[in-house]
């Protein structure tokens, strides 16, 4: 039994003619964050939410949002998403040649800053700026879709990347995003992960008060 599990639902996976009804449900089902997919079309090959959509629903739930930044150019967009309500701002490495910036203008807002990794992204990118870090998520997918099969490759980069964590006396939450449901929530957990991002597993259950509680390890 881990409470330190923290459960955050991606709304990729929402009926969007819903959407406010759909926070409510996983509200009420017992969700920490909520997963907010943000999507470009350019670093990725889909487009989601913008900041407009995100003010619309910051009305419906005081839970934390929890903004995955899947775009080129992502400092145009920093400021945006907080002023419509983002609590926490992750954005991928890949699309930050100055990330250390990023980071320190997500923080100057008094917002919680996370780093995001692609399957293929070696943890050696995030080395320099761990000690600014509030979270890393580990993509267990190509981002993009939700819906995909867990990459389990992601499990040993968790494990070091932990190590790494420990070794450096930092509080840093892993977060990790793609395939996670209750089986492989646990598998992610046992290595270190603390925040596990959930969309068909929650949205496509029969009862998302049982998915969120299998996926946090209580059931
Ligand atoms: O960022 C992404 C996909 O790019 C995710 O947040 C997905 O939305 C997770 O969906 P599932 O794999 O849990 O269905
Ligand atoms: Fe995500």
């Amino acid at each position: 039994m881990n409470t330190m599990i923290k459960v955050a639902p991606s709304i990729l996976s929402a009926d969007f003619s819903q959407l406010a009804n759909e926070i409510i449900k996983i509200e009420k089902a017992g969700a920490d964050w909520v997963h907010i997919d943000v999507m470009d079309g350019h670093f990725v090959p889909n487009l989601t939410f913008g900041p407009p959509v995100v003010a619309a629903i910051r009305k419906v739930t005081k839970l934390p949002f929890d903004v995955h930044l899947m775009v080129t150019n992502p400092q145009d967009l920093i400021e945006p998403f907080i002023k419509a309500g983002a609590d926490i701002i992750t954005v991928h490495a890949e699309t930050a040649p100055h990330l250390h910036r990023l980071i320190q203008t997500i923080k100057e807002h008094g917002k919680k800053a996370g780093v995001s990794l692609n399957p293929s992204t070696p943890l050696a990118v995030v080395e320099e700026v761990l000690d600014d870090l509030d979270m890393i998520l580990i993509m267990s997918v190509n981002p993009g879709y939700g819906g995909q099969k867990f990459i389990p490759g992601a499990i040993d980069k968790i494990s070091r990347l932990q190590a790494k964590i420990e070794q450096r006396k930092l509080t840093i939450d892993i977060e990790v995003d793609g395939g996670i449901n209750a089986s492989t929530a646990r598998q992610v957990v046992a290595a270190g992960a603390t925040i596990l991002v959930a969309g068909s597993a929650v949205y496509g259950a029969p009862d998302m008060t049982q998915a969120i509680k299998a996926i946090r390890g209580l059931d």
